[in-house]
């Protein structure tokens, strides 16, 4: 059996939930995007690595298992969404694993992150999480492709807000990455930050459509200099979604951000998370890269909408032994 990584064995639940200022963003610094590089093989190969590195078993798996729960935006974003599904999807938010097997664990209470839906949803879902302080999440700006005119993007923003929508996943336009328009892409993260309001923009960067690892950091800082509160990889809906190289590039671009102003922007790869032992190999990046402060839901979150029923598997077979067939989970 691998030894279990001490880095990891402590109860990551325990660690102080500090209260942040948010990203205030600053004026676009040309020179310092121009000058932002990405060694694209060395990052492969540091990311090739990381799979087979990390090994926590037992109760620390548990534990971190419990930890990613909390972390995770609980997704559905399809075509034939209801209002029926949205709710169903709420509940399992509320109440993420069954109930015997958290009152085993002593963990009561827990909870994901958030719901993350379409704008046509977020009322159902303010509906069925009033009272739970688990915030509503929607995606925008003409999500997936973003090629809805600029003013309807920044309107679609203002209504999920007065919807009740807490947190607005926005997408940019690649375009303006791909032709290094640089200012064009600060112009509209900063107008869509500023229809956000109070609620918390994500910027999706939709990272396999971005050309290059450079592109991925260009954009990481443009965006983050334009006040975002959190990057994230992709809408789930491009070809190829959150990567571990990918993964490598933005959250060094935020320790980066983070050393050069002082401000902590969030990280949230989304799209193809579906295993728990996935799950761990982000959370181990994060605490690697970003240290623990970084493993707290207002600073990380998974997009995914089948991640939790895998979690659910392995934590029920943490307490059991036995692994119960996947359709048991299938809301997760
Ligand atoms: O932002 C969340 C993603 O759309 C979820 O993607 P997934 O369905 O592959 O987990």
């Amino acid at each position: 059996m691998t030894k279990p990584d001490t880095a990891l064995q402590h109860r990551p639940q325990d660690l102080p939930q500090a209260v942040e200022i948010r990203n205030p963003g600053l004026p676009l610094d040309l020179s310092w995007v121009r000058a932002v590089q990405a060694n694209t093989s060395a990052i492969e190969r540091r990311a090739q690595t990381l799979p087979g590195r990390r090994s926590v078993k037992k109760e620390w798996q548990a534990a971190w298992l419990l930890k990613a729960i909390t972390c995770i935006d609980l997704t559905t974003l399809s075509g034939d969404d209801t209002e029926a599904r949205v709710r169903r999807l709420c509940a399992k938010a509320r109440q993420p694993v069954r109930a015997d097997l958290l009152a085993a664990l002593g963990m009561e209470g827990l909870t994901v992150g958030a719901v993350c839906v379409y704008h046509e949803m977020v009322a159902a879902a303010v509906d069925a999480l009033r009272g739970t302080g688990i915030p509503v999440a929607a995606v925008s700006t003409g999500f997936p492709a973003g090629l809805s005119p600029l003013h309807l993007r920044i309107a679609e923003i203002e209504e999920s807000v007065k919807a009740g929508a807490e947190e607005i996943d926005i997408v940019i336009s690649r375009r303006h990455v791909l032709e290094g328009r640089w200012q064009a892409l600060y112009d509209e993260m900063r107008a869509f930050r500023e229809a956000c309001g109070p609620a918390h923009v994500k910027a999706i960067l939709a990272t396999g459509e971005l050309g290059t690892l450079r592109n991925v950091a260009r954009a990481s800082y443009v965006c983050m200099m334009a006040g975002a509160d959190f990057i994230k990889t992709s809408t789930g809906k491009e070809s190829v979604n959150a990567t571990l190289p990918v993964t490598l590039t933005m959250i060094r671009a935020i320790r980066d951000f983070h050393e050069r102003t002082g401000h902590r922007v969030g990280y949230k790869p989304a799209g193809g998370i579906s295993k728990a032992k996935d799950a761990l190999v982000y959370l181990a990046m994060m605490k690697d890269e970003l240290g623990d402060r970084w493993l707290q839901p207002d600073l990380f979150r998974f997009g995914a909408s089948s991640l939790l029923g895998d979690i659910e598997r392995q934590l029920e077979h943490h307490l059991t032994g036995a692994y119960s067939a996947s359709w048991r989970h299938a809301i997760g």
